[in-house]
Formats: C-alpha cells, structure tokens, sequence
C-alpha cells in the first residue's frame, strides 16, 4: 500500500471526507496556511535549512494534494514528503528551541492521517525519536521520560482509531453495494458495472452478456408458502447461481424476484450455454420440497451502439419473452436482426 493509498483512496482524509467534498479542500489549506508562513518567517531571521526543509514540504505537499483533486498520479513520492515533514519539525526543535516541541504532536498526528498505518508508524519514529533526544540533551531524564510516553500514546491511539474508522469504512461500502437478503450486488453497483462492459466493448471491442433471471409464478410461492419461505428461496436461489457462475462474472438483484447475471468477456453463445445449464439445474434443484421452482431467463449480449437502458431493455424484453412462450426457458436478443429466439434446452 502507497501513501496515497488509504483504505481505497490516497490520502485517507480523502477517503473518510470524499475529495470533492470541502473536507479534505479546507484541511489541505489549512495546512498551506499555517507552513507557508513559517517557512517565510525563517527566511527572515536567516534560518536557512529550517526554512528550505518547510518550503519544500509545503511544495511536495502541494503538489500531491492538487493532483488528488485533479484525479491525477501523484508527482511526488509519498516518503519524500513524509521525510521533510520529520525533517522540518527535527530541525525546529534543534534550531529554534523549546517552544517548538508542541509542532511534534500535531505533525504526528497529521502524519497518521495522511499515511497508510505503516508509512505513519514508520515516519513518526524518527519524529519520536528526535523529540525525545531533544528534551533528553536540555532536560532531565524524567521530563525526556514523560514526552516519550505521551507522544507514543498519542500515536497508538490515534492510529488504533484509525483502524477502527478503516474496518467500518470497509464495512460500510460492502453493505451499500449489496443487497441485503441476498448478499447479490445492488442496482446501483449494475449501473456502474454496464458503464464500465460497454466501454469496453467500444474501445477493445471485448463482448459482455446480460443475462435477466426471473422466478416464475413467485406469487404463488408467497401465497402457498408465506413470504419467509419466499425470503428463503431467493437465498437459496441467489447462492446456487453464485456457485455455478464463474469469480469474474458477477451477480445482481434488481427487484423482488428478479437478478441479473453480468458476464464479462463473454459471447452470446457462451452466455446461452450457462443460461441453460442455470435453467436446468434451478429446475432440479428442489428449492421447495415437492414445489418445483422454475426460472425464465432473458440475454442479450453488449454491442456498439447500446446504452446501458437499451441494454437492459432488450435483455428485459427477451426475459419478457421467455415468459410468454411459457416459462423455464431462455430466450436471447439478436440485436443485428432485431429479434428474439429461443435458447435450445
Ligand atoms: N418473499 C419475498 N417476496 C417478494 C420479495 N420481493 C418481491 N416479492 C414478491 O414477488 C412477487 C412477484 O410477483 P409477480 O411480479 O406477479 O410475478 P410472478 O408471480 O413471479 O409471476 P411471473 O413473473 O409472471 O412468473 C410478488 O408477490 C412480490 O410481493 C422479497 O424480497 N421476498
């Protein structure tokens, strides 16, 4: 993991605020504001080093933080920055003096921030390192004792917060993309999903199949067996299709009894053969005792021109069909003949 890496974002106070929201905007400026003005007042008063190890932090900051904003790659390794921050605070303490010492915990505590929890924890050492040798050389051992412990609490705690806020960010984004009786992805994950099958097919010319399931007279299973028998089947039906189902083709549930199965880097053919072989063993498969339970299934595979509503309309059309010819069955969308056929049992 990089830096700029965080859970599923660069800098974690991005992933947390969103980096087009005003959160990560504001704190970035906060930043600037209060280095820049640092790094000028040391150039003044003939601090030179201390003075370029800021500047130089403030402008790799800068440039990362502007080419996250731009949904850009960041121009400057993460450790470099991380480095002059260290620097610039090691060399406040042993230019400057004591007042200096309370920058440490801020930095570090930015620092946890900013970094994956190891680049922080690696980076905050040497800061409590220098901290503690600095108050060890011009104080007591007690007092260098006390700062040493109080500022590696301060960074245990804020980076086991961290990796608490981390798991439930993680959590978080698993439970808003599935559906939760199910555990099959969501509407708006498919919506994301055809985006990203129809580019591919415009720009690599990779085909991807749509394939719409529907379980047929699933009133009736309600009505005859109650709602949570019902609940039960759409489980039951949900983890049978996952099994069956290759890792890279992924699993929908786009209303009460209706899923839609995504296959990547899949032909119509191929996409008929597995709409079969589900149709076939959902048939066998004994969802209810002495109830079969039979599904009808609509394809359609990607072409150039579709969008993702005209996709999913032909795919829905087929299903349709598929219902009207008397269920259990699968019937596919030839979009170049503009007609719908059977799929061969
Ligand atoms: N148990 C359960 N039932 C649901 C859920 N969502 C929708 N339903 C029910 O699914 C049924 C769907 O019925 P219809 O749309 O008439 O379709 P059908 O009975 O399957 O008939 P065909 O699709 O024409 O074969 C309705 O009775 C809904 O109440 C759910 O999450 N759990």
């Amino acid at each position: 993991m990089s830096f700029y890496d965080g859970p599923n974002d660069p800098i974690r106070l991005s992933t947390y605020f969103g980096k087009k929201g005003k959160v990560f905007p504001a704190v970035t400026l906060i930043i600037l504001a209060v280095f820049s003005p640092l790094a000028i007042k040391n150039f003044i008063i003939g601090e030179y080093p201390l003075a370029t190890a800021i500047s130089l932090f403030v402008l790799t900051f800068s440039a990362d933080s502007y080419a996250l904003l731009r949904g850009r790659k960041l121009p400057i390794n993460e450790h470099i920055v991380a480095s002059l921050a260290v620097l610039a605070v090691t060399l406040s303490l042993f230019t400057l003096g004591d007042g200096t010492i309370f920058w440490v915990f801020p930095v570090s505590i930015i620092m946890s921030f900013l970094f994956p929890i190891r680049t922080a924890i690696v980076f905050n050492l040497p800061l409590l390192l220098s901290a503690t040798i600095y108050v060890l050389l011009n104080y007591q051992v007690a007092d260098a004792m006390r700062l040493f412990f109080a500022l590696l609490m301060t960074i245990t705690v804020v980076n086991l917060l961290l990796r608490h806020i981390d798991s439930l960010h993680e959590l978080l984004k698993e439970e808003s993309s599935k559906d939760a009786l199910t555990g099959a992805l969501n509407r708006r994950q498919l919506n994301l999903f055809l985006k990203d099958a129809l580019a591919n097919k415009l720009h690599y010319h990779n085909d991807s199949t749509l394939i719409m399931i529907d379980v047929d007279h699933f009133k009736q299973i309600n009505d005859l067996y109650g709602h949570a028998k019902g609940d039960e089947v759409l489980i039951r039906l949900a983890s049978g299709i996952n099994t069956q189902i290759r890792e890279s083709d992924l699993l929908f549930r786009v209303g009460g009894e209706e899923f839609v199965i995504l296959l990547p880097n899949t032909t119509v053919e191929t996409a008929e053969k597995v709409a079969e072989k589900l149709r076939a063993s959902i048939r066998t498969s004994s969802l209810i005792e002495d109830h079969p339970v039979t599904v009808s299934l609509g394809i359609c595979a990607t072409d150039n021109n579709l969008t993702q509503t005209k996709w999913m309309s032909c795919a829905d059309k087929a299903l349709y069909a598929a219902k009207q010819r008397g269920r259990d069955r699968a019937c596919w969308y030839d979009l170049n003949r503009d007609r719908i056929e059977d799929v061969a049992a």
